[in-house]
């Protein structure tokens, strides 16, 4: 039997972006991808990512995360996650400590500082974003990575191409469009996530400016598919617009599921993301969920 069977957790949700948070501070347990998979299976633990707490790995900081998608794959950043975690940290009577104030989540990506701005809204340090083609990473060196080549050709859709790649401790690439809702995501979605130039996959984001201050996004995540809303898609995508001089250093991200508010910090290059969080239910994990995952 799976060590995770009988484990609570708690399901979420950040604008839409289904968030399953699984705390096993305090244990020496680890999700397998196949754990993971089965998880994302049943429809009472469903999630895009799946956030599992782990004891601190850096002294000060409050936990470790390890994300997950609904693949099974591991992702550097989770944005909408890292907020759902930290209300959970928080406000939920078993995951909440003592402290209070801002937390100090890490990935294996780097630090994370959160803010707390009302009961369900909070804004996370989602750091500098790195822009050099072999940090992102891509497969062949690129000179400008604020238009790279790629290899796909859609004959459909030819204009979907010198995208922008951004890494927010995950890989993206934004298509800057004239009508983000005029595509079918999930047709070109998987082409472009497995297009040869990346060799990690990416994060495919689909942009459109509405004004100098206001995106309008729609993505297609790696190893998730279509959500409705993307995090760090939104903090690549303000970040992208912002170097090819379509917006400026601040701007509303407007997703499926709702707004986020994205900050370019000039001071330190970082970038803030705030936005909210929602809990949907809690429960435990079925013994049943895990036959057969190693
Ligand atoms: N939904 C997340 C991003 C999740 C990770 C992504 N699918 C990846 O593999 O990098 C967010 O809110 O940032």
């Amino acid at each position: 039997m799976s060590a995770l069977a009988n484990r609570r957790f708690l399901k979420m949700n950040g604008l839409g972006n289904e968030i399953t948070v699984l705390d096993l501070r305090g244990t020496p347990l680890r999700v397998s991808a196949a754990e993971a998979r089965a998880i994302a299976a049943d429809p009472r633990s469903r999630f895009d990512q799946l956030m599992v707490l782990h004891d601190p790995v850096t002294p000060g900081t409050d936990a470790y995360m390890r994300i997950y998608n609904t693949d099974g794959s591991e992702s550097g950043a989770c944005g909408n996650g890292t907020r759902c975690v930290a209300w959970a940290m928080t406000a939920d009577s078993e995951m909440r400590g003592t402290k209070t104030g801002g937390l100090m989540l890490e990935t294996k990506a780097g630090l994370l500082p959160v803010e707390q701005v009302s009961e369900t809204v909070f804004t996370v340090d989602m750091g500098a974003p790195r822009f050099a083609w072999n940090e992102i990473p891509l497969r062949d060196p690129q000179p400008d990575t604020r238009e790279i080549d790629i290899v796909t050709r859609l004959p459909d859709a030819p204009e979907l191409q010198k995208p922008s790649a951004v890494s927010m401790g995950n890989p993206h690439v934004i298509f800057f469009v004239k009508d983000a809702a005029a595509y079918d995501l999930p047709r070109i979605g998987p082409i472009l996530e497995h297009d040869a130039m990346l060799p990690e996959r990416a994060n495919i984001s689909l942009a459109q400016v509405l004004k100098p201050d206001h995106i309008l996004l729609h993505v297609w995540e790696r190893g998730a598919g279509q959500t409705r809303a993307c995090g760090s898609a939104a903090c690549a995508t303000l970040v992208a617009a912002s170097r090819k001089g379509l917006t400026g250093r601040k701007a509303t991200i407007s997703l499926p599921g709702g707004d986020l508010l994205i900050e370019w910090r000039e001071s330190d290059g970082h970038v803030l993301m705030t936005g909210p969080t929602e809990l949907e239910h809690e429960g435990t994990f079925s013994p049943a969920l895990f036959a057969g995952a190693a």
